[in-house]
């Protein structure tokens, strides 16, 4: 069973233009969508579909569209209530494929609401294999809560304690890797997250579409002690690093609709072939599979396993 925590989800709202965006004008859209959203969430989502085990942890109250939108899914999740609405986040997408995402910073969680998501995390990862940390987090909750929530749960469950996986950017991300309270087992950055976390941001562009450049620094963050780095990017596939080794996936291409949670369908997809028991090549292949479908599909929609074509991916290993 997968735990996810988003502790800023989202309503994701999805606006396609029938033309290219005019700045300071008022456009009609031609079709709008809306899901439940957030990295977490859509981790979540896209576990279920696929019939496996899941829970999504999250803030927001019974009533609110993001959790009624779970509900149709059929996704299970433990939120805590707030007593706010979830923030809306606007992704326009243009007719040729531009994409334009407009994120809300969220509404604030104090000090009591960051322990009882710590507390309800500890309640429902007791039977979870992985605990997947997710997505931005809200005004008022400090950088370095994911590392704060990892050593919790490592500390309340001793051996039982699930893998880690982070998935999250900026400051969040840098502080869950920096070591002190023991490092995730898994991160999934971009070329620019991946610069930062070595800190050489200014290399990111240098990493994009370089293979090996990109594996050889993904294996820094081995050497410090994450056991997996899965780095995306985007067109160009993945590239996942363990102690064991290096590999580059790529899928063939597809007509992209959306990219927007095609990252964290690429998570769902390593994770799903880690459940079933399959070989690095094999969850690395799934990975890329999956965040391909996901690209295919309009707004922040999730494929289902039978949707996904592991067989169109190409694995290569990278010497180091
Ligand atoms: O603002 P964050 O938390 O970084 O990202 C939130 C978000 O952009 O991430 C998902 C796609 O990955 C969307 O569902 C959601 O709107």
């Amino acid at each position: 069973m997968i735990v996810t925590l988003t502790a800023n989800p989202s309503l994701d709202r999805t606006v396609e233009l029938p033309s290219e965006l005019k700045r300071g004008t008022v456009m009609r859209a031609e079709r709008t969508a809306q899901d439940s959203g957030g990295k977490g969430v859509n981790i979540a989502r896209a576990l279920k579909v696929s019939g496996f085990d899941t829970v999504a942890v999250l803030p927001g109250d019974n009533e609110d569209p993001v959790l009624m939108g779970l509900k149709e899914e059929g996704v299970e999740y433990t939120n805590m209530p707030t007593g706010a609405a979830i923030r809306s986040n606007i992704t326009v997408v243009e007719p040729d494929g531009t994409t334009t995402k407009l994120n809300a910073p969220g509404e604030p969680l104090n000090g009591a609401a960051q322990q009882e998501l710590t507390r309800l995390l500890i309640q429902e990862t007791h039977d979870a294999s992985w605990l997947v940390l997710a997505g931005s987090l809200p005004p008022g909750v400090q950088s370095d809560y994911y590392s704060v929530v990892g050593r919790a749960i490592r500390e309340a469950l001793g051996e039982k304690a699930p893998l880690i996986a982070v998935d999250t950017s900026g400051h969040a991300l840098r502080d869950a890797v920096n070591g002190q309270d023991g490092m995730p087992n898994l991160i999934k950055p971009n070329s620019e997250e991946l610069a930062e976390l070595v800190g050489r941001p200014d290399e990111w562009e240098e990493l994009e579409g370089n293979i090996e450049l990109t594996a050889r620094t993904a294996k820094e963050l081995v050497e410090r002690g994450i056991d997996t780095v899965l780095a995306t990017l985007g067109g160009e596939g993945a590239v996942l690093v363990t102690r064991d080794g290096a590999w580059h996936a790529k899928h063939e291409p597809v007509q992209v609709r959306s990219t927007v949670g095609a990252g964290d369908c690429s998570l769902a997809g390593y994770l799903i072939a880690h459940e079933q028991g399959k070989s690095v090549e094999e969850c690395l292949a799934q990975a890329v599979a999956h965040g391909s479908a996901a690209a295919s599909l309009a707004g922040t929609q999730v494929p289902t396993l039978a949707q996904t074509a592991p067989d169109k991916v190409t694995i290569t290993p990278v010497s180091l």
